[in-house]
């Protein structure tokens, strides 16, 4: 039987997958933005932490001198100090895998709702605007046989490649810092999708996709120059991380450039303030970071962040850590 340790959960888990854990260890329950008080009491004396989206710092850390192990319901990880949990000596546990293709299908729904106006046209017929047969005003473009550009080939954009490119016909383009070995990461995409310099691929992409982590590299990498190098009239889709865009850029290039619109699921502050010209605009088609919000897959990251949890408390190899000193 392993030593009972003390759990903090900070974000709500699915009461099977806290059960685990109330089965195994001495756990509390307290949200940092509902019970500040709570968590930090809990912070004291805890060995493992669950949960997401809430910026873990080298204070947080300093205030939980005895923590072994961060169990991200997530697979990003930008919200945690890398180098800092490295030097402490504390795991970090992620859920990779399990939301790939719910994220994917998430991604195209995006895509095809921006070329198509899917958003805008539903909302002339909700708002009763629907009094004549629409007109090349309002027509979309083309999403099949359409060049998709991919930036952040990794298993997500993959899961998005082959949507792309087995469902729709369209040639994939994807920019990386080496190229991916498709033949045994991907097979089906060998001979579809093509390893290409980032001025060719914007060159050509009628539609780009950024599917990157937020890094030191990536932050804001999609700037102003970016956006000018894209062919015009193409259409920009963000499912990774909205601080990989630089949003005065992006707005921008919608205004004054040659972007025809854009599909966002990720902001650079979410949720999104109310005053962003990002929530109106009427070429960009706005979610609220929904990737893998579907029942199924929501439960499916809480059950391999509980395993993972659950693992390294047990002094056990976990599914899914995540290499603190990866770049
Ligand atoms: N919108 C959502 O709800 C949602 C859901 C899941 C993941 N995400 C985001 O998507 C990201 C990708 O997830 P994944 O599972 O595919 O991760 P992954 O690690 O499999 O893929 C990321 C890819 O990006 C590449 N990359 C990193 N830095 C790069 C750079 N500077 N230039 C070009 N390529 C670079 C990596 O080599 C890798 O191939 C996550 O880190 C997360 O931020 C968003
Ligand atoms: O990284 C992830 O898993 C998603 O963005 C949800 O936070």
């Amino acid at each position: 039987m392993t030593q009972q340790k003390n759990v903090l959960v900070f974000r709500p888990l699915p009461e099977d997958q806290l059960a685990r854990l109330q089965a195994a260890h001495h756990v509390t329950v307290a949200d940092p933005r509902k019970e500040p008080d709570a968590f930090a009491a809990a912070l004291a004396t805890a060995n493992g932490l669950i949960g997401s989206s809430h910026t873990v710092d080298a204070a947080l850390l300093d205030a939980a001198p005895k923590l072994e192990v961060i169990s991200s319901v997530s697979v990003g990880v930008d919200n945690y100090p890398l180098a800092e949990l490295h030097k402490r000596g504390i795991v970090l546990c992620h859920t990779p895998d399990v939301l790939t293709e719910t994220v994917a299908d998430t991604v195209f729904a995006i895509l095809m709702a921006t070329q198509r106006r899917v958003v805008e046209l539903s909302n002339l017929v909700r708002d009763g605007r629907w009094n004549k047969n629409i007109g090349e005003e309002l027509f979309g473009t083309d999403v099949h046989g359409k060049t998709l550009g991919i930036l952040g080939f990794g298993r997500i954009g993959q899961a998005v490649a082959r949507r792309a490119a087995l469902g729709f016909g369209m040639p994939v383009l994807y920019h990386s810092r080496r190229p991916v070995d498709l033949a045994t990461q991907a097979p089906e995409l060998q001979g579809r999708a093509t390893h290409t310099p980032l001025d060719d691929l914007l060159a050509r992409a009628d539609i780009v996709l950024a599917m990157l982590p937020l890094t030191d590299a990536t932050r804001g990498m999609i700037d102003t120059a970016f956006f000018a190098r894209m062919k015009p009239g193409a259409s920009f889709i963000n499912g990774g991380r909205g601080a990989t865009v630089n949003e005065e850029a992006l707005l921008h290039a919608l205004d004054h450039g040659t972007l025809r619109a854009a599909g966002l699921d990720v902001f650079a502050k979410e949720p999104l303030p109310a005053d962003s010209p990002l929530r109106t605009h009427p070429r960009v088609t706005p979610l609220p970071h929904i990737g893998s919000a579907t029942h199924e897959t929501r439960h499916a990251m809480a059950e391999l962040a509980t395993t993972n949890l659950l693992q390294v408390l047990a002094g056990e190899k976990p599914t899914a850590p995540y290499d603190t000193t990866a770049a």
